[in-house]
C-alpha cells in the first residue's frame, strides 16, 4: 500500500499512510507488533520480487530479511543551534552513556545508546534495544523520562534514522530559499528549519535568529499540512512558511528582487535554492515499522506511484534557481520508484540536470550504489492483462501464470529461505515481468509509461550516484537517495540565491513607502470629503510605488472576494485566515516596540496579524523581511488574494508567534497589553536593548522555579528583586547567569519570560517546560514537591489519545497501515502543544487574578 501517495484514493488510510495517532506510552506500537508476530511479516511477491531486483548480494539476504521482520530501533536528534544542544550532548556522553552501561535485561546485557557516526557532532542517536527492554528496565525508563520531557520542549526530537538522511545532504545555509515539496508530518522540515539558523553543530553562538533564508513546508493534504504548523512551533522560526499545494504544480511565485548594486526593484518568479522531494512512496524500507505493508504489499504499488513521483520531481527540478541542489528521496527499495524516476527526469532535462557524487559525504554512513537495470511489473495481474504480446522476447511459461495461480503459489508450503540461489528462488512465485516497452500491445503503450523501464543510458546518466541504505547494513529502515544540481547556464545573477535580493527590495520599496508616508504627515488636517479623495490618491500612490505593507481593506486596496470562494482548481476550497502585515504606525505595534526596548534590527514592518483589518487582537507573529516579500507578493494585491497573499500558495501559517495579548488585568499602570511568548525567546532576545533586560542569579531562578506567583516582598533580597520592584506591571524577559546552586551549575545564560504584576510576579512558562528545564539544572524539578518530573496532560489530549487509539483498532481492523512516521510526528509535537496551550491560557487566567489581586493589594497598601 502506498506511504503518502495518492495511489489509494477513496481510501484515506492508503492516500496518506493512515492518519492515526496513538499513545505516548507507546502501548499501541508494542501491541501491535506483539499481535501480528513475525507469522504476519512475509510476502512470498517482496521477495520474488527483490531477489530479481539484485539490490541486495545473495550473501547478504538472509540478513536482509532478517532486518526487515525485527522490530526497528528507536532513534532521535538532539536539536541543534539551542542552548540545550551542547547541554544534551553532554548529559548523553557523561551521564546516560555510563549510566545505561551495565544494564540486563532477561540475563543479556542491554547494548547502551549509541551516536550515529556519521550524523554531525553527536546529534544524532540510536538505540539497538527491545521495546520491552526499553520499558522494563528502571535504568531505561528513567532514560525514556528524559527522552518525553526534552522531546516535549522541542530540544529532542524522534526521528526514524534513514530519514535524517536526505537534509544532510541539501546542505542547507542560511540565506537559502527552501522547498520542502511533501513535508508532512515534518520531521525533515525540522531539520531543514535548525540548518536554516545554524549550521548544524552544538554551538548556541552560531545561531542566527532571522537569517534571510526561508523554508517553505508543503503537503498536498490540508490536514496534514496543519501538522506541519504544530511540528514547527517547536522549532518557533520567523523564516517558515506553511502551504497546502499539489507539488506536482508547485505554483510559480512572483516576487520582488532587486539586483546587487541596482536601485531599481524588479519582479521576479521565485527560484529555489534547496529542494526536497521526499516524494509518496510504497513505503516498504518501512516494512520493519509498518508491519501493513507485509500484507498488501506488491509490486505494483511502486509503479503505480512512479507517474506522480516523476511530476513531482520535475516540479521540483523546475521550481530550482540555477545552481541550486535537490535532494529526492523515497522510503522505498524499488528502483522504478527510484533509479527510474530519476533517470526519467535526468533525459527530461536534457543534460541541464545532474546526478551529484556523494561518496566522499558522510564516509561512516554506509549506502550501496545505485543500479543500472532492473526488472518491470506494470500490473497487478497476469501480462495477459496487457495483451502483451505472446511472441515477446524473454516471455516464459512462469511469467503467464494467472494472478490466482500466483496466490496459490503465495500459499505454498515454505521451504527454507535464503541462500541457496536458485532453489530458493524456485519456492518463490513467477511474476509477471515485462521485458520492455515495446512488449505491450499498443493500447497499453500509451497507459504505461515508458520510463518504468531501464533504456540502456542509465550508465551515461550516472544512476550510481545514487545511494540506498539497506536494513543490515546499519540495523536501521531502508531508503534511497539521489543527490541533484541544475546547470541550465541560465540567469547567473541569482548565483547569491535569491533571498538577498529580495530583502534588498524590500528595503529599497520600505524606503519609498516610508518617505510617502513622512509626506503625507506633513500635510494638514483633512475633512471628512478631502480624507475619503486622500485615501483614493493614496491608494493609487501605494498602487504605483508598489505598497510594500501588503494589502488590506485598511489600506484601500483590497480587492473584494470572499476567502471561501478562492481554490485552487478543482481543488479544496481555500479557507485560511488572511496573512496581513501590521501598518508600522499602528498603536499597539508601536507599545511593543518601545515597551519591549526593540532595537532598529526587529523590523516592525514585519509584524503580521491573522484578520483582515491588520490589527493585532489576540497573537502577533513575526516574520523575516524575505517571508514578508514572499506572503505580500511585494504589494498590495499582488497576490491576487483579498489581502495580497499569493493565492496559488494556499498559505497554512507562517513566522513565529511572538506576542500574545494579555490584557485581562486592569490596572491602568499596565502600559503594554502584551507579552513575549516564550517560543519567541530565542528569536526576540537579541533583538532587545540590554537595559530592558532583567538579570538573575542562579539561586532567584530556583527561587522563581519553586514558588508559583511569589510576592515581590519574597523574592530573595538582592539586585533582581530591586529591579523587579523598580520595573514596570508588564511582560519581562530574565537573563539568568551562570553559577551555582547546591552543587548544580549552570553553565550558560539563559533567558526567561517573567510576569510583573503589582504585588507579585511569575516565570512564564508551562508546567513540562519548567520541569524539563529544572530537572536539567538542578538534577530534579524545584516545581515539585517530590522533585519528579511532570509531565501535562491536558484533557484534549486524553481525547485526542482515546479517539487515536479508537481509530487505530478501527483501521487495523480494515488492514490498513500504521504511519508511523506521522505517528512519531504526533508524538513529537500535536500532543504537547495542545497541553502547552491550555497551560498557557491557564497561566494567563492565573496572572489575571493575580494582577486583579495584586491590585487590590496594592490599593490597601
Ligand atoms: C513520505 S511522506 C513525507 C514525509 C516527510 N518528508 C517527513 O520527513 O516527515 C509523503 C507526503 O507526501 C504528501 N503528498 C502526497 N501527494 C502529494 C502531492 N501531490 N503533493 C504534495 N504532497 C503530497 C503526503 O500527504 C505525505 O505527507
Amino acid at each position: 500500500m502506498p506511504r503518502g501517495g495518492k495511489g489509494g484514493r477513496g481510501r484515506r488510510g492508503a492516500k496518506h499512510g493512515g492518519g492515526i495517532a496513538r499513545s505516548r506510552d507507546d502501548g499501541g506500537r508494542s501491541n501491535t507488533w506483539q499481535s501480528n508476530g513475525p507469522a504476519m511479516q512475509t510476502n512470498k511477491y517482496f521477495e520474488a520480487y527483490y531477489w530479481d531486483q539484485n539490490i541486495v548480494n545473495p550473501d547478504q539476504w538472509q540478513a536482509f530479511l532478517d532486518h526487515l521482520r525485527a522490530p526497528l530501533p528507536t532513534s532521535f536528534r538532539i536539536t541543534s543551534g539551542k542552548p540545550t544542544t551542547a547541554i544534551l550532548i553532554e548529559q548523553m556522553q557523561n551521564f546516560y552513556l555510563p549510566y545505561l552501561s551495565n544494564v540486563k535485561f532477561e540475563g543479556e546485557q542491554v547494548p547502551p545508546p549509541k551516536a550515529l557516526p556519521w550524523y554531525p557532532e553527536s546529534m544524532g542517536w540510536q538505540i539497538d534495544v527491545k521495546k520491552n527492554a526499553l520499558r522494563k528496565t528502571e535504568q531505561f525508563q528513567k532514560f525514556q523520562q528524559f527522552l518525553v520531557h526534552e522531546t516535549e520542549v522541542g530540544n529532542i526530537s524522534r526521528q526514524e534514522t534513514v530519514s535524517m538522511i536526505p537534509p544532510l545532504f541539501l546542505n542547507v545555509e542560511p540565506h537559502h530559499i527552501v522547498l520542502d515539496m511533501c513535508a508532512a508530518p515534518g520531521s525533515k522540515t525540522a531539520q531543514l528549519i535548525e540548518a536554516l539558523h545554524s549550521p548544524l553543530t552544538t554551538m548556541a553562538e552560531s545561531y542566527d535568529p532571522c537569517p534571510p533564508g526561508i523554508v517553505i513546508a508543503n503537503d498536498a493534504d490540508a490536514k496534514r499540512a496543519h501538522m506541519l504548523v504544530h511540528q514547527s512551533a517547536r522549532l518557533p522560526s520567523p523564516n517558515i512558511v506553511v502551504a497546502n499545494c499539489d507539488a506536482s504544480r508547485w505554483p510559480s511565485v512572483r516576487v520582488p528582487w532587486n539586483a546587487k548594486g541596482s536601485e531599481s526593484v524588479q519582479e521576479r518568479t521565485m527560484k529555489f535554492d534547496r529542494v526536497l522531494a521526499d516524494v509518496p512512496c510504497s513505503g516498504d524500507g518501512t516494512l520493519r515499522k509498518n508491519l501493513m505493508i507485509w500484507k498488501d504489499w506488491h509490486p505494483h504499488n511502486g509503479s503505480s506511484l512512479h507517474p506522480l513521483q516523476l511530476r513531482i520531481l520535475m516540479r521540483g527540478l523546475q521550481s530550482l534557481r540555477n545552481g541550486g541542489r535537490l535532494v529526492y528521496s523515497t522510503c522505498s527499495l524499488n528502483p522504478i520508484e527510484d533509479e527510474a524516476v530519476v533517470a526519467q527526469a535526468l533525459r527530461d532535462c536534457k543534460g541541464t540536470v545532474k546526478l551529484v557524487d556523494q561518496s566522499h559525504a558522510f564516509p561512516e554512513l554506509i549506502r550501496k550504489k545505485g543500479v543500472f537495470t532492473w526488472k518491470v511489473c506494470p500490473t497487478k495481474g497476469s501480462k495477459d492483462k496487457l495483451n502483451v504480446a505472446k511472441t515477446a522476447e524473454g516471455e516464459t511459461e512462469g511469467e503467464q501464470k494467472s494472478e490466482e495461480k500466483i496466490e496459490g503459489e503465495q500459499k505454498a508450503e515454505e521451504k527454507t529461505e535464503g541462500g541457496e540461489g536458485s532453489s530458493y528462488r524456485d519456492t518463490l512465485p513467477q511474476l509477471p515481468y515485462v521485458e520492455k516497452h515495446d512488449d505491450l500491445a499498443p493500447e497499453w503503450r500509451e497507459k504505461v509509461p515508458k520510463s518504468l523501464w531501464p533504456q540502456g543510458d542509465e550508465e551515461a546518466l550516472g544512476l550510481d550516484k545514487c545511494m540506498r541504505i539497506l536494513p543490515q547494513d546499519q540495523n536501521t529502515g531502508g531508503f534511497f537517495v539521489a543527490v541533484l544540481e541544475k546547470d541550465d547556464g541560465s540567469e547567473p545573477e541569482l548565483s547569491e540565491g535569491m533571498a538577498h535580493g529580495m530583502v534588498r527590495a524590500m528595503g529599497l520599496k520600505d524606503a519609498t513607502v516610508s518617505k510617502q508616508e513622512a509626506a503625507n504627515t506633513a500635510k494638514r488636517p483633512l475633512n471628512g470629503d478631502e480624507e475619503e479623495e486622500s485615501n483614493k490618491r493614496v491608494k493609487t500612490d501605494a498602487d504605483v510605488a508598489g505598497d510594500a505593507n501588503g494589502a488590506g481593506p485598511s489600506n484601500g486596496v483590497a480587492v473584494e472576494k470572499k476567502p471561501e470562494d478562492i481554490g485552487q482548481p478543482g481543488g479544496a476550497p481555500y479557507r485560511e485566515d488572511p496573512m496581513v502585515y501590521v501598518d508600522q504606525n499602528n498603536e499597539q505595534s508601536q507599545s511593543i516596540v518601545s515597551f519591549f526596548g526593540l532595537t532598529d534590527k526587529f523590523d516592525k514592518r514585519n509584524l503580521l496579524v491573522r484578520n483582515r483589518d491588520a490589527n493585532p487582537l489576540r497573537s502577533a507573529y513575526f516574520t523575516s523581511t524575505s517571508v514578508r516579500a514572499l506572503i505580500t507578493c511585494g504589494g498590495a494585491g499582488k497576490g491576487d488574494h483579498p489581502y495580497g497573499n499569493p493565492l496559488k500558495m494556499r498559505l497554512i501559517n507562517s513566522g513565529v508567534r511572538s506576542f500574545a495579548r494579555q490584557d485581562s488585568g486592569k490596572d491602568p499602570q499596565l502600559k503594554c497589553k502584551w507579552r513575549v511568548t516564550s517560543d519567541a525567546i530565542p528569536v526576540l532576545r537579541p533583538l532587545i536593548e540590554a537595559k530592558k533586560i532583567l538579570h538573575a542569579s542562579i539561586s532567584d531562578f530556583a527561587f522563581m522555579i519553586s514558588n508559583h506567583y511569589p510576592k515581590l516582598s519574597d523574592v530573595p533580597e538582592g539586585d533582581f528583586r530591586t529591579a523587579l520592584q523598580n520595573e514596570d506591571i508588564g511582560s519581562h524577559l530574565v537573563d539568568i547567569a551562570p553559577g551555582t546552586y547546591q552543587d548544580q551549575k549552570l553553565e550558560r545564560t539563559i533567558c526567561v519570560p517573567i510576569w510583573r504584576a503589582p504585588a507579585s510576579m511569575n516565570l512564564m512558562l508551562e508546567r513540562q517546560e519548567k520541569s524539563a528545564l529544572s530537572y536539567r539544572i538542578f538534577g530534579k524539578d524545584l516545581s515539585n514537591p517530590s522533585g519528579a518530573r511532570q509531565f501535562v496532560v491536558s484533557k484534549a489530549q486524553k481525547q485526542a489519545q482515546a479517539q487515536a487509539n479508537a481509530k487505530r483498532q478501527q483501521k487495523e481492523e480494515q488492514s490498513m497501515k500504521i504511519d508511523e512516521d506521522e505517528l512519531e510526528a504526533l508524538e513529537n509535537a500535536a500532543a504537547s502543544t495542545t497541553a502547552a496551550k491550555e497551560e498557557q491560557e491557564q497561566q494567563e487566567e492565573t496572572a489575571a487574578q493575580v494582577e486583579e489581586e495584586g491590585q487590590e493589594l496594592s490599593v490597601d497598601v
